[in-house]
């Protein structure tokens, strides 16, 4: 859902303050208003109205990930004075690095730990990059680490950043992807990452403090090794996969399929990728869909082959739903873009249809790993199992 903000944007006489803009109602209609803004706002404000944003999805008794950085900076302020004012109670907050912790300590959060909050409700936290798919750069703040294993142990994971943060691909901004190496050997380390991407053109440096002639020392007392692109890497599970296999990676910043959320504030005003995370008819639609693909083929394999983009996820949903990122409509995510509304429902719409086709296709061309359809043929049987999806498809 976009939100502009327009009385922050609309006032001749008398600018309004950011304060005044993030008191913009989730609920107002965006696209009759939306103007170009009298005044820009800067990167900062950006941040913090998506960071008001996001803490809008706090509940009280929550367990929430309390990320790092200048943006979720913002957040852990704004839940802070949401406890003061007696909105938020009973919060315990999960902190990604000490510079968060010590911030939380000083507004009077009550922390806790993995160990003791294996699982959290909600993690808040900025990006460095966001790709299409909603794949993140994370790190160039030094917490990588930390942000990781927080927010890999989360429910719902809401990124929120400002406009300037979207990528076409991951590396796309020509910044840094850390990496967060042990210190021994750290050249050996570096060499090893540069030649794992050689063809993409990648260099990389050792991370130092800023203003010193020292290297840059995480909280858990490992380096950072910044690697920069020359052009796209591909494919990016191989290619994580291929930095962890190196001895001596502690942990990368390429963040994989694990935001749920994206919050994005940009000149036109906030848009929100998930309004179709946990809408409850899209969640009944898609273990509609994902268990009848079970049902069919009878093993997981053929759910994959049938929903190449969404199975996977599913059965996680349905099976864990406690299981870190639950991304229930792949192609509803990628409408994060700044898109009016009604772009939003078209997209969807227009994912429901591709879907559909692409199960008939699927049925088609393909037969169950089970063998309970051997042959290729259309025949009888498929007939009668397109003639079900496409109940489905219709509910
Ligand atoms: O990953 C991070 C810290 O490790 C930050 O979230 C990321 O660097 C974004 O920072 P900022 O909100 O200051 O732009």
């Amino acid at each position: 859902m976009a939100i502009a903000y327009p009385h922050y944007l609309s006032s001749k006489n008398e600018p309004k303050s950011v304060e005044q803009a993030l008191m913009v109602s989730s609920t107002q209609s965006s696209s009759s208003n939306r103007t170009h803004p009298v005044n820009s706002l800067t990167q900062d404000e950006l941040k913090k109205i998506a960071a008001y944003k996001a803490v809008e999805f706090v509940q009280s008794g929550m367990v929430l990930g309390l990320g790092t950085g200048s943006t979720a900076r913002h957040a852990v302020d704004r839940i802070a004075e949401l406890m003061k004012l007696g909105k938020l109670t009973n919060i315990v907050g999960i902190p990604t690095s000490n510079v968060t912790r010590d911030q939380a300590v000083s507004l009077g959060i009550p922390l806790s730990d993995l160990d003791t909050h294996p699982i959290i409700d909600m993690s808040i936290d900025g990006a460095d990059e966001v790709d299409p798919e909603m794949n993140l750069v994370k790190g160039r703040g030094g917490s990588l680490l930390r942000e990781k294993m927080v927010e890999a142990a989360s429910k719902k994971f809401i990124v929120i950043v400002d406009e300037s943060k979207l990528v076409n691909y991951i590396g796309g901004s020509g910044l840094a992807m850390p990496v967060e190496i042990v210190p021994f050997c750290w050249k050996f380390t570096l060499k090893r990452l540069e030649m794992l991407f050689m063809e993409a053109g990648c260099v990389g440096k050792l991370r130092m403090f800023a203003g010193r002639e020292e290297p840059f020392v995480t909280d858990n007392g490992n380096y950072i090794i910044d690697l920069y692109f020359k052009k796209d890497i591909g494919d990016l599970k191989a290619s994580s996969d291929a930095i962890l296999r190196l001895a001596g990676v502690v942990e990368h910043g390429m963040f994989l399929d694990m935001a749920t959320t994206l919050i994005v504030a940009g000149e036109l005003g906030v848009t929100r990728s998930a309004d179709y995370h946990y809408g409850p008819l899209l969640m009944l639609k898609s273990s509609c869909f994902a268990l009848y693909g079970a049902w069919l083929g009878g093993s997981q394999a053929y759910v994959e082959r049938v929903f190449p983009w969404t199975s996977v996820k599913f059965i996680r949903a349905i099976v864990a739903p406690d299981n870190c990122a639950i991304k229930a409509w792949k192609y509803g995510e990628r409408s994060f873009r700044l898109k009016p509304d009604i772009m939003l429902k078209l997209n969807s719409m227009l994912c429901n249809f591709r879907t559909i086709s692409l199960c008939y296709l699927g049925l088609l061309m393909d037969s169950p790993a089970d063998g309970r359809n051997q042959s290729n043929d259309f025949n009888v049987c498929d007939k009668k199992m397109v003639l079900r999806f496409s109940v489905f498809g219709v509910l």
